[in-house]
């Protein structure tokens, strides 16, 4: 793939842990297009969290290359802006405040951009509607389902209008049916409004829905 066109990617990327014993990541090299659904598709430990973290931002590589959005993860200015503004997480524990409602939950991210009330009220209502939630949105998080909390998080990280989301195993604490359903979400939410989702997930069947999966094994990611 052209990598003029990718939104998102990884070129020669290498991490290790525990003073270079651990080595997790060897030259590991992806690119993501607007709109497409992507897999990191890997046994447990292969490095698939560790990626998304590099590509998020919330931790540094050994060497290699990354870009998001045109900018670089590794820097900390422009990993301040990918994260107020580019992208979006969603994790397999979704990190709500269990004591807020759903969309005093919704409103954090955008507080932190010190979004306009109106505007703000009106994504949330857009966002709960477009996921089954708007029943939902003055109940607390604790007294929700597991299903609903994880449509809640996928809300949460598209607040501010990523163009990148970042979900690692978000239907791994869900039933498969419940899975299911999220999983469409993400699917319909990457084509509708041109996101780029990367999802990390051990699951075969997740990965066989996505546009297109990446392997992930000694270190490396190798196209399906
Ligand atoms: N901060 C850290 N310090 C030491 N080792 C780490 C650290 N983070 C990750 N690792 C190790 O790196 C390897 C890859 O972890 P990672 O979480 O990226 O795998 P994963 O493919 O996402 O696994 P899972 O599917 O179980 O979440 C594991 O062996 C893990 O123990």
């Amino acid at each position: 793939m052209n990598n003029a066109n990718a939104i998102a990617s990884a070129k020669d990327v290498w991490k290790s842990f525990d003073q270079g014993r651990v080595t997790v990541l060897q030259g590991a090299s992806l690119s993501v297009r607007p709109g497409e659904i992507v897999a990191l598709w890997g046994a447990s430990g292969s490095g698939k969290s560790t990626l998304l973290h590099l590509l998020g931002g919330l931790d540094t590589p050994d060497r290699g290359e990354l870009q998001v959005c045109g900018l670089d993860p590794r820097n900390e200015r422009d990993r301040l802006i990918l994260r107020r503004q580019h992208l979006g997480y969603v994790f397999q524990l979704h990190n709500l405040i269990p004591d807020l409602t759903v969309a005093e939950n919704l409103r954090v991210p955008a507080l932190a951009i010190g979004r306009d009330t109106s505007d703000t009220e009106a994504r949330l209502r857009s966002l709960a509607e477009s996921v089954g939630l708007s029943h939902r949105l003055a109940h607390r998080i604790q007294d929700l389902s597991g299903g609903e909390r994880q449509r809640t998080a996928i809300c949460r990280a598209l607040m501010n209008s990523p163009k990148v989301l970042l979900a690692d195993e978000p239907t791994g604490s869900l039933d498969e049916k419940t899975g299911e359903t999220v999983f469409a979400l993400l699917r319909t939410l990457a084509e509708r409004d041109k996101i780029a989702v990367i999802l990390a997930t051990h699951e075969r069947r997740f990965a066989e829905a996505c546009h297109r999966i990446f392997r992930v094994r000694d270190g490396q990611l190798s196209p399906l």
